[in-house]
């Protein structure tokens, strides 16, 4: 019954319970998802685009400029299977997420969510079963964002206009961002009439040290420019205009691709762990991972490096 009544969304919930396992992580089979130099990546989706500007390097774009990137039904599904996909492919070590055209996002995309309201959660006769079916659409659009979060590889957000609403949800999930002079962040849900419930109220508490400015900016509503999110800490650089940032983002991506995927990887799980948990719990996992990684051939080629004082990093192997 529930299956049925979420329509679109039942092929959305058969994906998350099986992950797609790419080609070449079986065994080393020859995958023909392989790169040639800025290839395009062979991944396929309607609202994203995705290439690869440089090895070990993947460039996803919300990719509906005529619809400022608004988030739809298609969206949340590919989004998900994208860093799904990205977080198990050895060939990647970094991400980039950008906008196209003219902004990053306007958020939510409201046509598609009054035609869910319209043509499914009205038309339930009670308000348990509407609350379900709401709880549910929620948990599943959570999970695309949190897929960010999850992947392995760091995910850089490269901002330029407007970031609205489940914009700033989706670069919250993100581990670096930048933007351009031009842009502006807006928690627009307020405004809307209800309260944030993709990760915004969760994340941007934790990653901001200024409590006071993150909850004038929610309860608000108001847009935020790129100095003032710079000055709270949101974002970490911005740039005169997207050219410029993109041209950085790319000196960023490959500044990480080049050291070990280990040690970054290992950074990863570890910043997200120890946000979520106290010093204590986050010193004992950083025991429990290290009595492994610091085994790894990664820290003798590493070390060895420092100790030459190499000019170039040396060749960590895929992880
Ligand atoms: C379960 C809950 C899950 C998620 C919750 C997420 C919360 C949110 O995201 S809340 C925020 C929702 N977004 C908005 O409120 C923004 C709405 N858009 C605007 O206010 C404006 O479009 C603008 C961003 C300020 C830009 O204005 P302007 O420059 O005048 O462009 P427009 O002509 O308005 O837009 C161009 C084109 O894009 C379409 N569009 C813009 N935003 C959305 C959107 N959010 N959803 C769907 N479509 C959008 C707009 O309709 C235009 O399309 P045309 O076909 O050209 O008409």
């Amino acid at each position: 019954m529930v299956a049925s009544v979420i329509c679109g969304l039942t092929r959305h919930v058969v994906t998350r319970t099986a992950p797609k396992i790419p080609v070449q992580s079986l065994a080393g089979v020859v995958s023909s998802r392989k790169f040639s130099e800025k290839a395009r990546y062979t991944m396929s989706y309607e609202t994203l685009d995705v290439t690869s500007p440089h090895e070990r390097i993947l460039h996803v774009q919300m990719n509906r400029p005529d619809k400022l990137n608004a988030m739809n039904k298609v969206f949340w599904r590919e989004i998900l299977d994208c860093f799904r996909e990205i977080s198990d492919d050895t060939d990647i070590r970094v991400v980039i997420l950008s906008g196209a055209g003219r902004m990053f996002s306007a958020g939510l995309d409201i046509g598609d969510m009054a035609d869910l309201i319209t043509s499914q959660v009205s038309k339930k006769s009670d308000v348990a079963r509407r609350a379900k079916y709401l709880q549910s659409l929620i948990a599943i659009y959570q999970e695309s964002f949190n897929a960010l979060e999850k992947c392995q590889k760091p995910v850089i957000a490269a901002v330029h206009g407007g970031c609205i609403g489940g914009g700033v949800d989706l670069i919250a999930a993100c581990d670096i961002r930048y933007c351009t002079q031009d842009a502006w962040f807006q928690v627009k849900e307020v405004d809307l009439g209800f309260a944030p419930d993709l990760g915004t109220l969760q994340r941007i508490p934790k990653t901001v040290g200024n409590n006071s400015m993150v909850r004038e900016m929610i309860y608000t509503a108001r847009k935020v420019e790129a100095g003032e999110a710079k000055g709270m800490g949101f974002v970490s650089q911005v740039f005169p205009n997207k050219e410029v940032m993109m041209s950085e983002v790319d000196k960023l991506a490959e500044s990480i691709a080049s050291k070990s995927p280990v040690a970054v990887q290992g950074c990863k799980v570890a910043l997200n762990y120890s946000r979520d948990h106290t010093i204590s719990e986050g010193l004992k996992f950083m025991q429990c991972w290290n009595m492994t990684m610091l085994q790894s051939e990664d820290v003798i080629k590493g070390s060895e490096a420092v100790a030459k004082k190499a000019e170039k990093p040396p060749h960590f192997s895929k992880l």
